[in-house]
C-alpha cells in the first residue's frame, strides 16, 4: 500500500471542538417504542410494537431513521440523508455476504484487484472488499452530503463534492478473509464535519487534511455487523444504540437502546498464538487474569473470532477487553470509530498507553495497537505499562 502523506502545515484550522454532538441528548428510555416479539409456534414470529407504559406519550422511536430524525435526536437533515444512504449500502453488503453466489464475484472483480497492494497475501483485498467499497462510495456520492471519503481500500481519500458538509472514513468490509467460512464480518464508519477552513486548499491536500481529523471531532461513528443478524450500532454523541435489520420490512429497528458496557467483564479477546511475540507486560496481564489473580478475582475466559467488528460487538455486550496489541489495525477508520462508540457506551479505547481519540493522525493508513473494552479492564491492562507488541513479523494466517 502506498502511503498518502502530505506534510501538514501547522494550522489553526484544526481547532478543538466539543465532541458531544448534537448538544441536546434525550435520555433513554424516553419515548422509545421498540419491538417486542413472541414466538407462537415453530417458524412463526409475531412482532408487536408495544409502548412501555413508563415512557409516557410523545413520538415513537422505532427505527434508525426515526432515531436520527426530527422525532428522535434530530441530527439535522443533511446527516439523516447521509445515514439513509449509508444504511442502504450496508443492506446491500449484508445480502452480498450472505449470497450463495458471492464466491463467483472474484471472476468479475479479479482476485488481486484493489489498491492496498503492499504486504503479505493475507493483506490483499478480497473481491468482496472491492465490491463493498464501490457500493459504499457510490451510495455516499449519491447522498450529495459527503465532501470526501477515506476508505481502507483506497490509497488516498476521494474528493466527492465541494459542498458536501461531511467527511466519511470507512472500512467497508472488515474481516473479509473469513467470508468463505461464513464467519461474521462488518463495516466500520466515522463521520466528521467538513473543515470549511480548508476549502481553498488544493483538492488532494484538503481531502487528506479533512480525513486526518482526530477522533474527538467525530460527530457520528458506528459499525454494521453481518452475522446471524445484521446489526447497525451507532452513536451520534448521545450514547450508543443498536438497530437490527428486520428482513420483513427492510428497516433497522431499535433493539438495543442506550448500550452500557459492563464496568468490568470476564473475557479477553486476543490472538494468543502471538504470546511469544508479546512484551512482558502483556504476557503478565493475560497470565494474571486467566488465573483469576487480577483486580477482579475471577478466572477470565478467551473469545477470539479474528473479525474486529464481531470481537468488539461481543465485548460491548458482555464486557472485558478486545485487543490487537501489534501495529495492525488502522487508527483513522477502525480504531477511532470503535473507540468513539466504546466511550459512548461508558467504555474505553486505548493504544495501551492512552486514549485513542486524542491521537492526531498523521497518515491515512496509520496502524497502531488497539485495546477496547470495559473501563476497569482497560485501566488494569494499562497499569502493566508494557503491553504494545513491538515485534510484528507479519503473519501468514
Ligand atoms: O492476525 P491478527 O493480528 O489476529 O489480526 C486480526 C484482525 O485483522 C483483521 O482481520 C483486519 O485486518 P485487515 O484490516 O487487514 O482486513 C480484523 O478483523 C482482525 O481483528
Amino acid at each position: 500500500m502506498q502511503t498518502s502523506v502530505i506534510p501538514l502545515k501547522p494550522i489553526s484550522i484544526v481547532r478543538p471542538r466539543p465532541h458531544i454532538f448534537p448538544p441536546k441528548c434525550p435520555q433513554f428510555p424516553l419515548q422509545i417504542k421498540f419491538y417486542k416479539s413472541r414466538m407462537t409456534s415453530v417458524g412463526e414470529l409475531i412482532v408487536n410494537s408495544q409502548m412501555d407504559s413508563s415512557l409516557g406519550g410523545g413520538k415513537e422511536i422505532r427505527t434508525l431513521i426515526d432515531y436520527v430524525g426530527k422525532g428522535g435526536i434530530d441530527v439535522g437533515d443533511d446527516l439523516v440523508v447521509l445515514i439513509h444512504h449509508l444504511q442502504y449500502a450496508c443492506k446491500r453488503i449484508a445480502s452480498l455476504v450472505a449470497s450463495p453466489f458471492n464466491s463467483s464475484i472474484g471472476k468479475y472483480v479479479g482476485s488481486s484487484g484493489g489498491s492496498r497492494g503492499e504486504g503479505s497475501e493475507r493483506d490483499k483485498p478480497k473481491p468482496l472488499d472491492i465490491v463493498s467499497n464501490e457500493i459504499i462510495i457510490s451510495s455516499l456520492q449519491n447522498s450529495g452530503k459527503v465532501a470526501v471519503v477515506a476508505s481502507e481500500e483506497d490509497d488516498a481519500p476521494i474528493w466527492l463534492t465541494d459542498n458536501g458538509p461531511f467527511v466519511v472514513v470507512i472500512d467497508p468490509l472488515d474481516g473479509s478473509r473469513n467470508i468463505d467460512a461464513s464467519i461474521p464480518t462488518g463495516t466500520i464508519f466515522g463521520v466528521y464535519n467538513r473543515l470549511m477552513e480548508a476549502d481553498n486548499l488544493p483538492e488532494e491536500e484538503k481531502a487528506l487534511l479533512n480525513s486526518l481529523q482526530s477522533g474527538i471531532r467525530l460527530v457520528a461513528a458506528g459499525y454494521v455487523l453481518y452475522s446471524s443478524a445484521t446489526i447497525f450500532c451507532a452513536s451520534f454523541g448521545c450514547g450508543a444504540h443498536a438497530f437490527t435489520l428486520d428482513h420483513s420490512t427492510g428497516e433497522f429497528v431499535l433493539t438495543h437502546p442506550s448500550i452500557r458496557i459492563p464496568l468490568r467483564g470476564q473475557i479477553y479477546s486476543v490472538n494468543d498464538a502471538r504470546y511469544f511475540d508479546w512484551p512482558e507486560g502483556l504476557r503478565r496481564y493475560i497470565d494474571t487474569v486467566r488465573q483469576g489473580k487480577g483486580r477482579y478475582p475471577k478466572k477470565y475466559s478467551a473469545r477470539y473470532i479474528c473479525s474486529l467488528v464481531a470481537d468488539f460487538h461481543w465485548t460491548l455486550m458482555y464486557g472485558g477487553v478486545a485487543m490487537n496489541p501489534r501495529d495492525h489495525l488502522r487508527l483513522v477508520y477502525e480504531a477511532n470509530p470503535l473507540s468513539f462508540l466504546a466511550e459512548q457506551a461508558g467504555g474505553k479505547g486505548s493504544d495501551g498507553r492512552g486514549r485513542i481519540l486524542s491521537i492526531q493522525p498523521v497518515k491515512l493508513h496509520q496502524k497502531l495497537p488497539l485495546f477496547l473494552g470495559s473501563p476497569e479492564d482497560i485501566e488494569e491492562l494499562e497499569s502493566y505499562g508494557d503491553v504494545q507488541q513491538k515485534v510484528n513479523p507479519g503473519y501468514e494466517v
